[in-house]
């Protein structure tokens, strides 16, 4: 047993060393700016403008404390990458703007923009995602991939960080859905549950390659669709079936429909 938890203490001191913030941390910064950009998020109102200016203020010293014990393994100084993260957030506050409007647009049961931010899993989702793609482009290792597990867990969508998704993303519905860590997808683009984006070979010698898909504007995916490989690209305003299984190419405008042979009778047992 005396192994063991030597095995045991060894693994704490490695733990330790890692210095990652704690889950809990990570998850109220998340909270916390995707509450200040969008209050209806949470409900909790800001309408003070000067208090506006300073929670922005706080929520860079937040993302400083948070990267501080991880120094070693960042780029440049924690301060200047909150630095820069800030500045990135108005171009996330445009693109989750054009995100919601289009779950509003693309979604005949939503009745107004304060209902698609407060209770849309695919708002919430796409509003960690761009969170968590701000921060891996800032080369931040682990906390990205934390950001969208949070929303994974909560709504059962799996977005990797790495993943580039252009504004006006509607995810509806959204359970189920992987998108992963090197999709492209361009504007207007709209997805359902269980949709799949993904690597067609899963060789630990592909990291560094393109293993998903590029889906062009104005593509409309429905419900357990699968679409793999790097080298697939589905043409824009094209309509994507449901359950279809595609691992090539198609051209833009084209209509994929998953035919299923009728292997079911009724019968009629007295
Ligand atoms: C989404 C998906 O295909 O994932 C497979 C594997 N995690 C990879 O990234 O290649």
């Amino acid at each position: 047993m005396s192994d063991f938890f030597e095995e045991l203490k060894r693994r704490h001191q490695l733990a330790a060393a890692n210095a990652y913030p704690a889950t809990s941390a990570v998850s109220d910064f998340a909270n916390n700016l995707i509450n200040w950009l969008f209050p209806e998020h949470t409900g909790q109102v800001m309408a003070d403008p000067v208090l506006l200016e300073q929670y922005g203020r706080q929520l860079e010293i937040q993302l400083e404390l948070l990267l501080q014990p991880m120094q070693r393994q960042l780029p440049d100084t924690a301060g200047a990458i909150s630095q820069s993260f800030m500045g990135r957030v108005p171009v996330i506050y445009d693109e989750l703007t054009k995100d919601a409007e289009a779950i509003l647009q693309g979604d005949p049961a939503a009745t107004c923009l304060y209902e698609v931010i407060r209770a849309y899993p695919g708002f919430y989702a796409i509003a960690f995602y761009r969170v968590a793609h701000a921060l891996h482009e800032l080369h931040i290792p682990l906390l990205p991939r934390m950001i969208t597990e949070l929303a994974h867990a909560r709504t059962g969508i799996d977005i990797h960080p790495g993943a580039v998704i252009a504004p006006w993303c509607c995810i509806d519905h959204g359970t189920g859905v992987v998108i992963g860590e090197t999709t492209v997808i361009g504007q207007h683009v709209k997805l359902y549950q269980g949709v799949t984006l993904g690597a067609l070979s899963i060789e630990k010698s592909m990291a560094l390659s393109k293993r998903h898909p590029t889906i062009e504007d104005h593509v409309v995916i429905y419900a357990g669709a699968t679409i793999l490989g790097g080298e697939t690209i589905i043409g824009h305003h094209s309509v994507i079936g449901g359950n279809v299984w595609l691992i090539r190419s198609v051209e833009p405008f084209s209509r994929i429909y998953y035919k299923a042979e009728n292997k079911f009778s009724e019968s009629n047992h007295e």
